[in-house]
């Protein structure tokens, strides 16, 4: 094995997080994997990280469309998980069939000018019907929602399953690891210690002045070249809740971050496979619903294991700015979430 492909292996074993079991032994337990949105700019090089992890052994690709090539690409690869194609809607109940955790980027992405929020339109209602699909085929599935704006999608999940009678908020994510994942690059480089080294918790939302990392409680291990100051910290922070856009702008109207996200989806998923298989200290950040703030769904640091969310971790401290910066964040995710549930119950868009 090469030195490159041994690191992305690497790096897909969560940075070298120990994967022993409770028991002290390697996962044995066979791990159904389904992406929702497989052929899109997220889903392929998701695809791609999925298949090589070592957790799971079947990947089950679905679009409404391009998945067979797809499949057959990625099938190609030389490692554990046995891989097929879905495509169209009459082929989505087989592709979630047994799934153990469903990951869904489906749906459009933004353009330049646009905010998460202008995608609501179009996303809703593709959210809803995955998720009833999902609710009637694998209702004990780990459900991992990539698809924008997440601050209302993840509550529009949670009543589409509570209408159907098998929602389990435990079982339920809205993925926010690409804040975190820019938070720590972003941290790293600004006091120049190893970016491997860096915890930067980021909690809250996914949009905006939702997301709001606690540079606060920022830990990194060697000296750091740098210190920074509250107008330097200040920066950080809008850099971090405006990263996605940064993206977009980038991309001048070809879409939003698509690689990034796959590699930020595939830490998330993994470490639900782990904490499914026992792992101990499995834990991230994910918006779930939540007893912590008055917002009833909120991104917090979650600890993982068989059942999903068994522990949602509390805030710690935050500083005065932090503070306020929570209080802007319940307030327009608070909204987001009542918009999300709104939609669900009377389809107002
Ligand atoms: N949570 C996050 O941090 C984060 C980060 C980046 C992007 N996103 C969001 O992820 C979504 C996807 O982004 P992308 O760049 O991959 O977009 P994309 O347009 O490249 O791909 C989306 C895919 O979804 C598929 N799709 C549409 N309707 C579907 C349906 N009903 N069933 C199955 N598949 C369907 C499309 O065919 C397409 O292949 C967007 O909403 C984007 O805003 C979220
Ligand atoms: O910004 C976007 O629209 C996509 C995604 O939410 C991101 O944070 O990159």
């Amino acid at each position: 094995m090469n030195s490159l492909m041994r690191a992305t292996r690497q790096a897909l074993q969560m940075a070298a997080r120990s994967y022993a079991t409770k028991g002290g032994e390697k996962d044995s337990m066979p791990r159904k994997v389904a992406i929702l949105g497989a052929a899109g700019g997220i889903g392929q090089p998701l695809s791609l990280l999925m298949k090589m992890s070592p957790h799971v052994s079947s990947l089950a690709l679905y679009d409404i469309a391009g998945t067979p090539g797809v499949a057959a690409d990625v099938s190609h690869m030389n490692t554990l998980a046995k891989v097929k194609g879905y495509a169209g809607e009459d082929q989505l109940h087989e592709a979630l069939d047994g799934a153990d955790v469903v990951i869904i980027p489906a749906g459009v992405p933004r353009k330049p000018g646009m905010t998460r929020d202008d995608l609501f339109k179009i996303n809703a209602s593709i959210v809803q019907g995955l998720i009833k699909a999902c609710g009637e085929a694998c209702p004990k599935a780990l459900l991992n929602i990539i698809s924008n704006p997440v601050n209302s999608t993840v509550p529009i999940a949670a009543e589409t399953l509570k209408s159907m009678g098998v929602y389990d908020p435990k079982r339920l994510f809205g993925v926010t690891t690409l804040d975190l994942v820019r938070a720590r690059t972003f941290y790293a480089d600004a006091i120049g210690v190893d970016v491997n080294s860096v915890d930067v918790p980021v909690v809250g939302g996914h949009a905006g002045t939702t997301i709001l990392p606690l540079f606060s409680q920022a830990k990194h291990s060697g000296q750091a070249k740098k210190q920074l100051s509250p107008e330097e910290i200040e920066a950080l922070t809008k850099r971090t809740q405006d990263g996605g856009t940064e993206v977009v702008q980038a991309k001048a109207g070809k879409g939003s971050a698509t690689l990034s996200m796959a590699y930020a989806g595939a830490l998330f998923a993994d470490s639900c496979l782990r904490g499914l298989s026992g792992a101990a200290n499995t834990s991230e950040y994910t918006m779930v619903q939540s007893e912590i703030t008055s917002c009833p769904f909120f991104a917090s640091k979650v600890r993982l294991g068989p059942s999903g969310a068994e522990e949602i971790l509390g805030l710690g401290e935050l500083n005065e700015i932090e503070q306020k910066g929570l209080d802007i964040a319940i307030a327009e995710l608070t909204a987001s979430v009542e918009k999300g549930v709104k939609f669900a119950k009377d389809g107002t868009l």
